[in-house]
């Protein structure tokens, strides 16, 4: 039975959940943009690529551009050869704009000490997510850290939170993903687990509460009112 009171363990998406990344985002796909002689793109379209992964936000990004589909062989060809140059910039700016979303550390601590288990379940690449979590003071925290290229398949494919729920010997009722993208709460759907959406993140401009998680919420320190009490 689904219940509030049965969740012993937490999945939380990165990008638009925890941090405002979208600036760093924005920089490198820029940086990547002008390389290839293309003028820069605002943040505010930026933020309507991100939720799959730097690969198809760069892929998007460079369909934008030069405005070739994003399936045609041509813009494949492009992609594989400046992937590189975004991976290389981001990796070298991964938190130089990027900020804590507010209430989030006092509500994880809370979290953690109330016993929950906390994970992160990004479709971020995993060698950004470390680096960005230790940056931000976040590396003790949580006990598994899932990567967009961690397990074969990324979110929305419940992959990342099943092989939490065998890591973790869960049984799906304990379980609950908070995440701001469609992604987070149909990867939840499609693994049987409970879900909160926010509001505030990156949603390629929908609202979250179209994807029906169990709740929606506003502000980060929210979701505590489902979960200590
Ligand atoms: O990197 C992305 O595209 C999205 O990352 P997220 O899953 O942490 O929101
Ligand atoms: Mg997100």
């Amino acid at each position: 039975m689904m219940q509030w009171s049965n969740i012993s363990a937490i999945a939380f998406d990165l990008d638009g959940t925890l941090i405002d990344s979208v600036p760093d985002l924005a920089a490198a796909t820029n940086a990547t943009l002008a390389q290839c002689q293309y003028p820069p793109v605002t943040e505010s379209l930026v933020l309507s690529w991100v939720g799959n992964g730097a690969r198809v936000l760069m892929q998007r990004a460079l369909s934008y551009a030069s405005g070739m589909a994003e399936n045609t062989p041509e813009l494949q060809a492009l992609l594989e050869k400046t992937m590189p140059l975004f991976m290389l910039y981001y990796s070298e700016h991964l938190h130089t704009h990027s900020r804590l979303y507010s209430g989030v550390i006092t509500t994880l601590q809370k979290l953690k000490q109330a016993g929950f288990k906390l994970a992160i379940v990004t479709n971020k690449p995993y060698r950004f997510t470390l680096p960005i979590l230790s940056a931000f003071g976040l590396d003790d925290v949580f006990s598994e850290v899932l990567g967009g290229d961690s397990l074969a398949k990324m979110k929305p494919d419940p992959m990342p939170l099943q092989h939490l729920l065998g890591q973790w010997q869960l049984d799906e009722s304990q379980l609950l993903m908070i995440g701001d993208s469609k992604n987070d709460i149909l990867a939840a759907k499609a693994a049987n687990v409970m879900s909160i959406g926010l509001t505030y993140g990156y949603n390629y401009g929908e609202d979250i509460g179209l994807s029906h998680p169990h709740a929606v919420c506003e502000n980060f320190a929210d979701i505590e009112q489902y979960l200590l009490s």
